[in-house]
């Protein structure tokens, strides 16, 4: 099978066996009937429920005892019987099935809540069972028994939550796009990954994959050169996480800060365990998600302090509400947007809901009073000077000291100078909005992930007029996690980079190879180029060579 093509996530290089996510097969509309077919269809049911108490029994607690359950369904004697009488009213096997699963469906929904919940297990049997008699592979997630690469249509959060990911090595999508739900997780654990791979689902399972994220491609039994030159690669970046840590330097000594990305409290915790300088981006959304009312000042303020007391002395980046688009929040009502992208988000949304916000600096104020710490505060989507003026005002009046803003739309990175003069401390840049933006491309639509990228040259001019302001300057967009592109931002002027934790290791080796003028020098190649690999191709030809093996 010839090598396939996609969009890479992050740069690592992996080799494992595949492992076939098979999507749920449908009985076809034309199956011919066959009345004989019983002892075939029991025999499958059977194969199915063996299957699951096995899985349940490696499983434990109570994922096992679901498993259990499960298994019993798929044995039932009054489903099987259900199934022979569809096969001798002239159904197809696989029909059969079906129609026979779907009755009983019918039955746990209407039996109260705990049976309905059942349902979608008993419909789990059915795509097993029907996958079975039709003679395809199993659709869900596999026992994973060594290193593996998993192939998916896409991954769900239920597939990844089941996967044991310590076993993945890499994984490959035919769907999804660099913001999917595969691509965070990707990125949360350093896994490399390819999203829109067409024909993805034909690697065959059980096949050697050489899997290269920057160069966007997955090479089915590759030869022993490329197998060698992938894993060595692979191990370069493994041996890193346990190699030398410490602050962030170039290799003449500029400090350029090393941070984590994180969302709940337990993220913040797990990262304050880790080898970083403290946190770059905490998107306090999070807390405020599946909720049908805001938290309360004291909810919040004790969150806070949760996450100011694990990072004592070091610096964290406390990102305000970032509500709307991508992040819609049931208790703020904004109408019905045509493009909620470009709607009322962000920072926009205090406008509406001053309350938020303002309960919000409060709670921010009164962990940093509690804890004895100096957070930093800063507002997404803030577009104009004005906006910057007045959050400034707002959270200084609620007495935090240190406040900057997120520069994540074009025309805050074009006027950055005048931002900060009307009162910030800092910058952040999000370069995954600042993307998104520049290019008026949605980072929701996985079609236009080539212009989505990052390298993209007008991005990194937007990153160019920002980076040159007298206040300190971060990324904490995905940009950041990049090695090569790590440099070429410092050399842009960026001095702290956020990330997921795992991420950091490969960029402070990055840094610590490389010279600040080299950084210059790549920033100023990569800005001369009129395309992302154009722009990836030249700062390449100044980076170290153990930097480009990552
Ligand atoms: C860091 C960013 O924020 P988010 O991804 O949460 O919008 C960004 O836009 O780059
Ligand atoms: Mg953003």
């Amino acid at each position: 099978m010839p090598e396939l093509t996609g969009v890479g996530v992050g740069t690592g290089a992996a080799v494992g066996v595949a492992v076939v996510l098979a999507p749920a097969a449908r009985p076809p509309a034309d199956e011919p009937a066959d009345p004989g077919a019983g002892p075939r269809v029991r025999e499958a049911f059977e194969a199915v429920a063996a299957s699951l108490r096995d899985r349940a029994q490696r499983a434990g607690g109570t994922t096992a005892d679901v498993l259990q359950a499960t298994a019993l369904m798929a044995a039932d004697p009054g489903l099987l019987a259900v199934v022979d009488q569809r096969l001798a009213a002239g159904a197809g096997p696989a029909t059969a099935v079906d129609q026979a699963v779907e009755q009983f469906c019918e039955v746990l929904a209407a039996s109260g809540p705990y049976l309905a919940e059942r349902v979608t297990d008993l419909r789990d049997v059915r795509d097993r069972v029907v996958a079975r008699v039709l003679g395809l592979p199993e659709p869900g997630v596999p026992q994973l028994s060594g290193p593996s690469v998993v192939v998916a249509r896409d991954l769900a959060p239920a597939d990844t939550a089941a996967l044991d990911l310590s076993l993945v090595v890499g994984i490959v999508t035919e769907l999804g796009g660099p913001t999917s739900h595969t691509a965070i997780i990707a990125a949360q654990f350093d896994i490399p990954c390819l999203v829109r791979v067409a024909g993805a689902l034909d690697l065959p399972a059980g096949t050697e994959l050489a899997l290269d994220a920057r160069a966007g491609t997955v090479t089915p039994d590759p030869s022993p050169a490329l197998r060698e030159q992938v894993a060595a690669r692979a191990a370069a970046r493994a041996a890193l996480a346990a190699a030398a840590g410490g602050p962030g330097r170039t290799a003449d000594g500029t400090a350029v800060q090393l941070l984590a990305n994180v969302g709940t409290l337990e993220d913040a915790e797990r990262a304050a365990a880790q080898d970083v300088e403290g946190v770059g981006l905490f998107r306090t959304e999070v807390l405020f998600l599946d909720r049908s009312s805001a938290p309360t000042l004291q909810e919040q303020t004790e969150a806070y302090a949760r996450v100011f007391t694990a990072f004592g002395d070091r610096k964290v980046v406390v990102r305000t509400l970032d509500a709307g688009a991508d992040k819609p929040l049931a208790f703020v009502d904004v109408a019905a947007e045509e493009n909620p992208a470009l709607g009322v988000r962000g920072l926009r949304t205090a406008r509406r809901h001053p309350e938020l916000l303002q309960t919000q600096l409060a709670a921010l104020a009164a962990a940093a009073k509690q804890t004895g710490t100096t957070p930093w505060v800063m507002a997404p989507m803030v577009s104009t000077p004005a906006e910057a003026a007045e959050f400034a005002l707002t959270a200084r009046a609620a007495g935090l000291e240190t406040v900057g803003a997120m520069v994540e739309v074009p025309a805050a990175a074009l006027r950055a100078h005048r931002l900060v003069a009307a009162g910030l401390d800092f910058v952040s840049l999000g370069t995954n909005d600042l993307t998104q933006y520049a290019m008026a491309a949605d980072r929701l639509e996985g079609d236009l992930a080539d212009l989505l990228d990052p390298w993209q040259p007008a991005v990194l001019q937007l990153v160019a007029a920002t980076g040159s302001v007298d206040v300190p300057v971060g990324v904490c967009g995905e940009a950041a996690r990049d090695p090569l592109l790590a440099l070429v931002l410092v050399g842009l002027g960026v001095r702290s980079l956020s990330m997921a934790p795992a991420a950091v290791p490969a960029v402070r080796f990055a840094l610590s190879r490389t010279s600040l003028a080299t950084c210059r020098a790549m920033a100023e190649a990569a800005l001369s180029a009129d395309s992302p690999q154009e722009a990836r191709d030249l700062a390449a030809r100044s980076a170290d060579p153990d930097v480009l093996a990552l």
